[in-house]
């Protein structure tokens, strides 16, 4: 479970990124964030594993406040939650299988991981996770021969090898094309169900949002300006968290524009 509590966050140039926010998320959950640019999207996915530390109030993750966290408290944290990013952030010229056993970092000692002996069942963990987003058959390809797509899937896997209880995913699909970013999305929710993960996205586009999400949050000016099931939302409820008419490029990420 997370739970923000009366949070903000001031950047250090005066910059308001979260104001007073109170948000609950229950296990399991698949939430999606939307909002303009700049309404603090990023800043609110961020602050759950401490990329960012707000500043204000109180952020529990699993019971536990923290934001007094550091050294392995911090880096705990930050292996119960996974993160996925718009530009995958893989080793490129790394394998496929490297990438992804990266994931068991977190819970193997360090001269282990400096040695590179990882257990049998962290491999075989990591190869399962290949098989899980479909992509086993590249495992000892290097990572900048893959296609964005797959190398988000990749960088799926190895979220997975992490076995988190959390997963945000920032942005994950903005630099894919339509129909590649549907199958990511979908990747994301069968392993949010299979798993329980919860899991917490920040998508721009918002036929992708509506078709995916249990719950929408609407952000706008570091604020909370919505947050519901993802059923109740309409193009109108975009129009009050946008504070404007809706554009067709605000859609784009629907199967109508695949081709
Ligand atoms: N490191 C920083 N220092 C100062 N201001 C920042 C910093 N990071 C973000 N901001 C500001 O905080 C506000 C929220 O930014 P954030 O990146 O969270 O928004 P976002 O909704 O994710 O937008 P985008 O989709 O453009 O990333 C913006 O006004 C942004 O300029």
């Amino acid at each position: 479970m997370i739970e923000f509590n009366n949070v903000s966050l001031t950047y250090p140039n005066g910059t308001k990124g979260l104001k007073d926010i109170n948000v609950t998320i229950n296990k399991g959950e698949f939430v999606v964030i939307v909002g303009l640019s700049g309404a603090g999207k990023s800043t609110f996915i961020r602050s759950i594993n401490r990329m960012v530390t707000t500043t204000d109030g109180e952020l529990r993750v699993n019971g536990d406040n923290i934001l007094p966290y550091k050294g392995k408290k911090l880096r705990d944290l930050r292996t119960n939650v996974g993160m996925i990013f718009q530009h995958y952030n893989l080793v490129k010229r790394s394998s496929v299988m490297k990438n992804v056993i990266a994931g068991r970092l977190g819970h193997t000692g360090t001269l282990r991981t400096l040695l590179q002996l990882y257990s049998k069942e962290d491999l075989s963990l990591a190869y399962t996770s290949l098989q899980r987003v479909n992509i086993a058959e590249k495992v000892h390809a290097r990572a900048d021969e893959l296609s964005g797509g797959q190398q988000q899937r990749v960088s799926i896997a190895r979220v997975l090898t992490q076995e988190p209880d959390i997963l945000l995913a920032d942005e994950p699909v903005a630099s894919l094309d339509p129909p590649t970013s549907h199958q990511v999305m979908s990747y994301l929710k069968r392993v949010n169900q299979e798993d329980q993960i919860t899991t917490i996205v920040n998508l721009h586009f918002i036929d992708m949002a509506m078709e995916y999400a249990d719950r929408i949050i609407g952000m706008r000016g570091g604020e909370v300006v919505y947050d519901g099931p993802a059923s109740d939302v309409t193009e109108k409820t975009f129009e009050e968290i946008y504070g404007r008419t809706i554009r067709e490029e605000d859609k784009v990420g629907g199967e109508d524009h695949a081709s």
